[in-house]
């Protein structure tokens, strides 16, 4: 059987058309499936005819697999490079759409998405906090994790970040975070690093919500409410399992970082991380591996990846955005959907990045 992945452009008028032609013009990644770009052909033939002849090889829209999603006129004349408004989020919005639909159809396996502004989603009359979310909702999945993926080009070592919430603001934070949501992640957490990572017997740290872990409840009392004792009580249920925490915020990222640059680190750190919060989780991972680390979905019936970085307005049209986190998106979705769908098949350590 063929293999098929979806790479849908984002915000067209971001960097994401960029990095896909960037990304799709390394052989290397093309060879191991099939891909479709999803998006528009006129926004692909004009980002092309900026950037062939640069500094860097991009892939020519006329030779690749593209379905296209034209756009209206209306929609057309107001899209202004650089700038997320009402009409990048509308074309966004509908090539994630074609995507999902296909998918759905059984014509792709996965999903790479290009990144979207979700202020041009909400301008567009499109209400979700991220791709992630409408991702969820369309293939009806109630339980799913924002999971971050970055390989360390100096060690091998994988810094694997799961975020317990996502995008809700600060204030929210303390009353979404249940233990019955902790349960869901967790038991997601476990089961991709055991089909998907190979990693039978994890070792899983949890950060703390408050400085210091809520130093015995003089700096919050989250910890010793429920946070230590949901620790017990998962340590009972999954035996398999080495659960540390909760470690305070600050210092759970000292061992990650110390084994992303010397391999002798490699074994104090863990297998994978829980972040309780949006940033608590990825300012560490894009202090580490902003140029190449994934995100992606899990507990979605297929495989979706994204890579770390947003719309980059500022420099769009400029040439100079980097591909290598999308093409880490395309790496780790390959081998996603290998795995999926083929039984026993593994990748080498350096077919990732
Ligand atoms: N997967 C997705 O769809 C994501 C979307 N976003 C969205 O992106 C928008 C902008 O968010 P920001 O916080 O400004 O983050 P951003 O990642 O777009 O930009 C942060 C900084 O990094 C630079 N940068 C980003 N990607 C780069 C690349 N590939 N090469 C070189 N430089 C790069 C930008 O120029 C900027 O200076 C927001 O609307 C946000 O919601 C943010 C993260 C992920
Ligand atoms: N900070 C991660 C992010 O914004 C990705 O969101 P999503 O669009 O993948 O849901």
């Amino acid at each position: 059987m063929t293999y098929r992945l979806a790479i849908t452009l984002g915000d067209p008028m971001g960097i994401g058309p960029e990095v896909v032609l960037k990304a799709l013009a390394d052989r290397q990644l093309t060879d191991e499936i099939e891909m479709t770009v999803v998006g528009s052909l006129s926004i692909l033939r004009d980002t092309y005819a900026r950037l062939a002849g640069g500094s860097e090889p991009v892939a020519n829209p006329e030779e690749l697999s593209v379905l296209d999603c034209p756009l209206p006129e209306e929609i057309e004349r107001q899209l202004v490079l650089g700038t997320g408004n009402r009409a990048s989020g509308w074309a966004s919005f509908a090539y994630l759409q074609a995507a999902i639909a296909h998918t759905q159809e059984g014509k792709f396996q996965g999903i790479v998405t290009g990144p979207i502004a979700k202020s041009a989603w909400k301008a567009a009359g499109y209400d979700y906090p991220g791709q992630t979310e409408l991702l969820a909702e369309a293939s009806g999945t109630e339980q799913f994790g924002m999971l971050f993926v970055g390989r360390s080009p100096h060690t091998q070592w994988q810094l694997i970040t799961l975020l317990a919430t996502t995008h809700i603001s600060l204030r929210k934070v303390p009353k979404i975070l249940t233990t019955t949501l902790l349960d869901q992640k967790l038991q997601l957490l476990i089961n991709v690093l055991q089909t998907r990572f190979g990693l039978d017997r994890p070792r899983i740290a949890i950060a703390g919500l408050n400085p210091h872990s809520g130093e015995e409840g003089q700096l919050g009392t989250e910890e010793i409410d429920w946070l230590i004792p949901w620790i017990e009580r998962s340590r009972k249920i999954y035996p398999n399992l080495t659960l540390d925490g909760p470690i305070p915020p600050d210092t759970m990222w000292v061992k990650p970082a110390q084994a992303w640059y010397d391999s002798s680190f490699a074994d104090s750190a863990c297998d994978a991380y829980i972040a309780l919060y949006h940033d608590q989780g990825l300012i560490p991972v894009k202090m580490l591996a902003f140029d190449r680390a994934v995100n992606t979905s899990i507990g979605l019936p297929f495989v979706r990846t994204s890579p770390d970085h947003g719309t980059a307005f500022d420099i769009a049209g400029r040439g100079i955005a980097q591909s290598t986190s999308m093409k880490a998106a395309i790496q780790l979705a390959t081998e996603l959907v290998y795995q999926r769908n083929v039984i026993g098949r593994s990748f080498s350590q350096d077919f990732l990045i």
